[in-house]
């Protein structure tokens, strides 16, 4: 055919960089407006990172190279009022019978699959982004295998643990303004910041799910549809008027209400039997200042001020927040 695509699509799973994965993605994309559709008899992919995936001869099957477990069903977000274009991941725990590494993967059936998540992830190297390994189509089926924050998410410590120490808050939220700070840096808005897509391992606090990332183009993103999870979005993002990376930091402040009281934020003050959506609380209330627990220090208070201010202009960016007292209590330089 035309443009060697054939030989494209023979060399089944292969070793590449992520420029090759990137042209591989954008193949699947392009194929899927029905152009030139290869046969999905067998696997395809890009394996970036041979540390954690073995391919051999071109080969790289499930449950055989690579065994998958049910591990975290994306469904659990929409408790909390998910709206979300093209949420259809559901992230299974890999390991690779060669190099036993254990690796999240992420299935999106090919009919939801979108390169942009891939082209994003696939450009951000950082300790406390999720890295990506490789991709692989099976089965009419992405499987995007990447960095495994074996701890779990912040969501799942919290609801079976409770309200988080102000320490363990500062530990989480100092390495996520690490990831923000890359992130925005790169004009890239995450669009979903929340304690469900920070995931826990031994060391650090990872972001993970770009899967409604975007990269900005001018200084502000004008949204074409509503992107987000409800209770942590910030007001710009509800008024639908363009916004920019400062959204993410909004929804980080959101967030840490969470982690230190149990609950995001508005939900004790307006029942979510009693309100089923949000959207026109967060646009007309002040910041959700009521929320912030009792026991929060005065410096974290004055931190979640920064972060959840309705103006983005005057809100805190994720650099001047690293800077921020509250995330040295003991005055220690870090
Ligand atoms: N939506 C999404 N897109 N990429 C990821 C992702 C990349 N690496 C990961 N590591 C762990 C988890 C995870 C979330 N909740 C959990 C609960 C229990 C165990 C593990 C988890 C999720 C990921 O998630």
């Amino acid at each position: 055919e035309p443009g060697g695509l054939v030989t494209k699509w023979s060399d089944r799973v292969r070793y590449g960089t992520m420029f090759d994965l990137l042209d591989f993605v954008n193949l699947i994309s392009n194929a899927q407006s029905g152009l030139h559709m290869p046969d999905l008899t067998e696997e395809m992919g890009i394996v970036i990172n041979k540390a954690y995936l073995a391919v051999k001869e071109g080969r790289y099957r499930i449950n055989a190279d690579v065994f998958l477990f049910p591990w975290m069903p994306t469904f659990q977000n929409l408790q909390l009022g998910q709206v979300r274009k093209g949420a259809f991941g559901r992230v299974h725990l890999g390991q690779d019978t060669q190099t036993g590494k254990r690796m999240a993967c992420k299935l999106i059936p090919l009919e939801d699959f979108g390169a942009s998540e891939v082209e994003i992830q696939a450009g951000l190297q950082h300790r406390n982004i999720a890295e990506l390994f490789g991709v692989v189509l099976w089965d009419r089926t992405m499987h995007l295998f990447m960095e495994a924050g074996e701890g779990g998410s912040v969501l799942e410590k919290l609801d079976s643990a409770g309200p988080m120490w102000e320490s363990e808050i500062i530990w989480v939220t100092r390495q996520i303004l690490r990831g923000l700070d890359y992130l925005h840096s790169r004009r890239v808005i995450h669009h979903d910041i929340k304690p469900s897509n920070i995931v826990l391992m031994s060391s650090k606090a990872v972001l993970v799910d770009f899967g409604l990332s975007v990269k900005m183009t001018g200084d502000l993103y004008y949204p074409k549809d509503f992107r987000g999870t409800e209770l942590y979005m910030s007001p710009e993002v509800v008024l639908c008027r363009g916004h920019n990376t400062k959204a993410d930091v909004y929804s980080l402040g959101a967030s840490i209400i969470h982690m230190q009281t149990g609950h995001p934020p508005w939900v004790r003050r307006y029942p979510p039997s009693a309100y089923p959506s949000y959207l026109y609380i967060i646009h007309k209330q002040a910041p959700p200042l009521e929320d912030i627990a009792d026991a929060c220090s005065a410096a974290l208070r004055g931190f979640l001020g920064r972060a959840l201010d309705r103006n983005p202009q005057l809100r805190a960016s994720a650099a001047e927040l690293l800077q921020d007292s509250a995330l040295r209590p003991h005055g220690k330089a870090q």
